[in-house]
């Protein structure tokens, strides 16, 4: 499948709005891949699939989280995580991807995890603060994220944490550890 076959299947799958969401993140990921040294071509494969699931009825994606022994703490865990490691299988089984790198960078783009790769923390990031979003903070991630990826990226963790916490709901534990992991690499030690 080429470039132009793959974004016309991706953009079947949502609605328009989503769409502008997805450019909006290949823009972003391409952008920030030139600044900090990422091969712009592979962040943004990743991201025009990273929410090729986005809008799959539950059913389908949990029949395929116990069918193909995907993570299953993640039933446990808010919905919208899942996405990303059912996204990560549709695109190796169905759109052919076979970069570890790229199938990584969209398993982890909700949750993030430890030991990001350059490319994951990318597509993460562009995720996070891609022009059509909008949340209150994003604007501090997008100027920090003119020198540093861990650093925004860092912010938009609290951000989702703290979001998660005065929601009251279940903190999926990759994102925590994500977070210190992060912490570490901007403050060292
Ligand atoms: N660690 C986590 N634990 C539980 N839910 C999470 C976690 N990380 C993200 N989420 C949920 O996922 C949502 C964001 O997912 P994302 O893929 O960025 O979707 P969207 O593109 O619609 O914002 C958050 O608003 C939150 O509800």
């Amino acid at each position: 499948m080429n470039r132009e076959e793959m974004i016309e299947s991706v953009k079947a799958e949502m609605p328009e709005r989503r769409w502008l969401h997805v450019q909006g993140v290949m823009a972003t990921s391409v952008e920030l891949a030139n600044r900090f040294g990422a091969d712009p071509v592979r962040a943004e494969l990743a991201a025009i699939l990273h929410d090729v699931t986005k809008y799959w009825p539950t059913a389908r994606m949990e029949q395929i989280i116990r069918e193909e022994q995907l993570p299953q703490e993640l039933l446990d865990y808010d919905k919208e995580l899942w996405h990303a490691h059912v996204g990560a299988f549709i695109a190796e089984r169905d759109y052919g991807v076979t970069d570890p790198e790229i199938l990584d960078a969209i398993r982890y783009h909700t949750s993030g995890r430890v030991g990001m790769t350059l490319l994951e923390k990318i597509v993460c990031l562009a995720d996070y603060m891609e022009p059509s979003r909008d949340f209150p903070g994003v604007n501090k991630i997008r100027s920090e994220a003119e020198h540093s990826v861990e650093k925004a990226l860092l912010t938009g963790f609290d951000g989702t944490i703290t979001f998660l916490i005065e929601k009251g709901k279940r903190i999926f534990p990759l994102t925590v550890l994500a977070r210190n992991d992060m912490v570490r690499q901007v403050n060292g030690g």
